[in-house]
This record gives C-alpha cells, structure tokens and sequence, in this order.
C-alpha cells in the first residue's frame, strides 16, 4: 500500500464515521468539521526530516547518503517506530510507513504516536566500520528531534539490535542529562534491552493468526458470522486431515521466527517455501527451519547454489525469489518489504490466508480482490505489533526498579495482541457491512485517534 493508498483509506473510514455518527459530542452542528478536521489531520504528517550523511568510506572515497526521519502524529504519544537502512528507502516510503505507525499504536492502545526514519543504504555494501559510522551520522544529524519523551527509534528492515546499540552510544556521548537508556528500543539486553524484543514481532505476528485459528474460532459463535466465505477457510483449515502448509517472504528478524512459531505449533503446520531477496527455497514435505536459521545466523543470508544447500544439510529446491508468492500453500506470510502483492500477481496466489508481517506488502487493489473471494488478510497494523508492544515494556523497564524477563513481554505481548485480535475477529466476522479487515483496523484506529484529537481541542 502506498502513501496515496493509505491516505486514501484514511479518508474512506473518516466517511463512514461521519456517518455513523459514533461519538455523541460530535452530533449535530460540530458534526460535520470535527471529521474533516480529523481527516486533514491525520492525512497530513507533522514533521519531515531529510538529511545527508557524509560518510569517509573505507576505500578513501567519500558517501553522501539521504536519510529520513518523519514525525506523522504524537496525539496519541510520544513518535515511535523503527528506523531502516535500505536501498529502497525515499521519503514517500518512510511517510507512509510513520503514518502506519500512528494507526498502529493507537489500534493496539499504545501510548505512542507515529514516526519513521530510513537511511538510504543497502547494508550488504558496506563494511562494519562503515555502518557504525552511518549509524552514529544518523543521530547526530536527527539529536535535536529525537529523545526519550519525544521520539525514540527502534530496528526495522536493514537494521538491528547493534545498530540500535551504536546508535545509544552516539545519542549518550552528544546528549548528556537525557536518559539515553529509553531514547531507543531494540537494544541489547547487555545494553538495557528486554529479552525477547528481537523475536517479538515474528513471535505475535504468527500469534495474530494461530490466535484466529485455533482460541477464536473455537469459542466463535457460529450462528452470528455473516462472512460465510472466510469462515469456510478457517473450517478447511482445522478439519484438513494434513499440515496447514506455510511459505514465508522474507527470511529475516520478522520472517524466520515466524517460520519457526510455524514449524513448532501444537496445530500441525510445515513451512513448505521461505524467499530472501535472492532466492527461494521449496519443499512440499516442509523445510528444516531450525537448520536454516542456523544456517542464516553464519551466513547473514539463504543458501542459494545446490552446493551451498547441500552444504547445509538442506533439502531444498532452489527458485527465484518472487516464487515464494504463488507456491502452493494455505499460509502466506508476507515479512520483507511493501507492495509485493498487486494487480498483476493477485490472481496467482494460492493460499487462503495473507498474514503482514512486513508493511504494506498488499496493495488496495488487491486487499478488494481478496475480501471479494473469502481470502482472509491479516492487516500489517494488527498483525506485526508484538515488537512494539514489547518496546513498550522495554522503554517503561528504563523507569522500574526490575528488569523484564523473556517471560514477562512475551506473555504480556501475548495477552494485549490476543486482546485487539479478538476485537478485530469479532468485529469482522460477525459484522453487518463487508468491509476489508484492514478497513475495520483503520475504523477502530481511528475512533481512538479522532477521540484524542476532539478532547485536545485540536479539531476545531
Ligand atoms: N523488526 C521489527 O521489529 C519489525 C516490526 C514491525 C514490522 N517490521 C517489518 O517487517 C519487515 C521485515 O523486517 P525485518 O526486521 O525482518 O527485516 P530484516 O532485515 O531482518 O529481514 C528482511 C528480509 O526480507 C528480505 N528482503 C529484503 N528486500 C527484499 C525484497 N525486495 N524482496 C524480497 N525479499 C526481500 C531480506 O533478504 C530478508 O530476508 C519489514 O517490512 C519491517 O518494516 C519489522
């Protein structure tokens, strides 16, 4: 989904509101601009921030290399979101991706607003030392927009928890008196992360759906559902006499936990093809996940040549990397990058259900086609919050006196993320209008957000 599309969704669930007429201080004569007030608003961003970072390269050439920070809404707190290092990141990306930020936080009650930044880099061209120096670049450019009670980054695509470590080094050294420890998320425990930060979005992203699946569907009220289509899907699902079977866009953090919260449910599933930017590997009996993780952890990448698979003990087949998309299978988790699933390719994939891991992997058009046909769509905004959710406790460990354990923001990310899926299932399949899930992620985001603004005074 683009920029435009987001936008454009906003302003469509604005309308309905408006009809719905679901707050009554917004009746009668403020009816009217208390809505478009909020739609200029939220379509709008508060802050964009380009930058060039010059880089010494280690060749003793010199880099100047475009980096973004976008602050889209705080009504709601503090800006939030992850920061990208990626050879696709331009401004308009990193708008929309703050913007869903914003809708994130408030769909799932956070008290955070929206932000995003992107550098524009691929990491696999540049050396560590070149990295560390991008990365300490990005915050001394961005200090005086960043801070603890203002707008705290966190790893996304391209970046991690040593990019966010470099990065509160560099914030420590040029900001004293700030708390630098909750001025970013993501960072390692050693250096007053949370345990189980890194696995968090993979681990709740697959949690959205198996929730679905199993404790949703199993207490679900059958004779209220109205979309008989999607709730055939979801009966297929659990009566197939073999695994549900898996593929997964995009290896990565978000990607390869996902596969492994896949590989070990108590609901038999088998991961049948998992893509990087450079390959995709198949096996219709299910892929050892475990050894390809292993495998990822000493090569940063997928075996992609017959010797290097064969090397690591694979059985695989080898494909190109969009093949993942249109291989056979029920479950298709998207976890790399936007706009994967369009116009052209909507028609060719298989599975029943798309879980969003990544952002905006689905395009408008395509997220129509699907609700028309009973696929389900499991919206990014709902799907990939775990890692949020758990930098919500990591940002709040900075103030208590104990320190988190694996345990605790995995069941506490657990129990918010079953909590807003069961709000949106609900909503979704006992409802009267058909509209997309994403359309009703939007609407619940933007009760909240709209209710925000009104009682700030900020909508008229
Ligand atoms: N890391 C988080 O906590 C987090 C939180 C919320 C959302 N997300 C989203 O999840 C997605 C993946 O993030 P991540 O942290 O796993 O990143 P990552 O860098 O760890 O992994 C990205 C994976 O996607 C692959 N990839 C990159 N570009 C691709 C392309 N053009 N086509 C196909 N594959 C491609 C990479 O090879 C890699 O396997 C992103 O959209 C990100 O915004 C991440």
């Amino acid at each position: 989904m683009s920029r435009t599309e987001t936008r454009g969704l906003i302003q469509d669930v604005v309308d309905k509101l408006k009809q719905e007429e679901f707050r009554d201080e917004f009746l009668n004569n403020e009816h009217g601009y208390v809505f478009d007030s909020a739609a200029e608003i939220l379509k709008t961003t508060d802050k964009i921030i380009k930058s060039y970072i010059r880089v010494s390269r280690d060749n003793g050439t010199i880099a100047r290399i475009p980096a973004y920070r976008v602050q889209h809404n705080n009504i709601s707190g503090f800006y939030k979101g992850g920061v990208r290092f990626s050879p696709n990141v331009h401004e308009e990306e990193v708008e929309n991706l703050a913007i869903l930020m914003t809708i994130k936080n408030a769909l799932h009650e956070l008290p955070f607003g929206g932000g995003k930044g992107g550098v524009y880099v691929h990491p696999k061209d540049f050396s560590t030392k070149e990295l560390n120096l991008i990365s300490k670049k990005y915050v001394q450019r961005l200090k005086i927009d960043l801070g603890p009670t203002h707008d705290i980054p966190a790893p996304d695509l391209g970046t991690n928890e040593t990019v966010i470590d470099w990065m509160v080094g560099e914030y420590k050294t040029i900001a004293p008196g700030e708390s630098y420890m909750n001025s970013f998320t993501g960072k390692s425990v050693d250096n007053g992360g949370v345990a189980g930060r890194r696995e968090a979005t993979g681990i709740g992203t697959f949690l959205s759906y198996y929730h679905l699946i199993s404790e949703w569907f199993n207490n679900a009220e059958q004779a209220k559902v109205t979309r008989v289509k999607s709730w055939d899907v979801l009966e297929r699902l659990r009566t197939k006499e073999e695994p549900i079977k898996v593929s997964v866009q995009g290896f990565g953090n978000v990607g390869s936990i996902a596969a492994q919260e896949a590989a070990k449910s108590e609901i038999d599933h088998i991961v049948v093809a998992v893509s990087d930017e450079d390959v995709t590997l198949h096996n219709k009996n299910g892929l050892d996940i475990k050894t390809l993780i292993a495998y990822i952890k000493e090569h940063g990448q997928l075996p992609k040549t017959e010797e290097q698979v064969n090397t690591a003990g694979i059985q695989a087949t080898i494909d190109h990397p969009t093949s993942v998309l249109t291989s056979e299978c029920d479950l298709l988790i998207l976890a790399a990058v936007e706009d994967q699933i369009t116009e052209e390719n909507m028609h060719e994939v298989s599975a029943e259900i798309l879980l969003e891991g990544a952002n905006a992997p689905i395009t408008a058009k395509a997220d129509d086609y699907f609700e028309k046909n009973g696929v389900i769509v499991i919206p990014d905004i709902l799907a990939n919050a775990g890692g949020v959710h758990v930098s919500y406790l990591e940002w709040m460990q900075a103030n208590v006196p104990n320190r988190y354990t694996k345990e605790d923001v995995i069941s506490e990310m657990s129990k918010q993320m079953k909590k807003i899926s069961n709000r949106v299932y609900d909503h979704y399949f006992y409802a009267e209008d058909h509209e997309t899930t994403r359309f009703l992620c939007y609407k619940l985001a933007l009760m909240r957000l709209i209710t925000l603004l009104y009682k700030h005074g900020k909508l008229y």
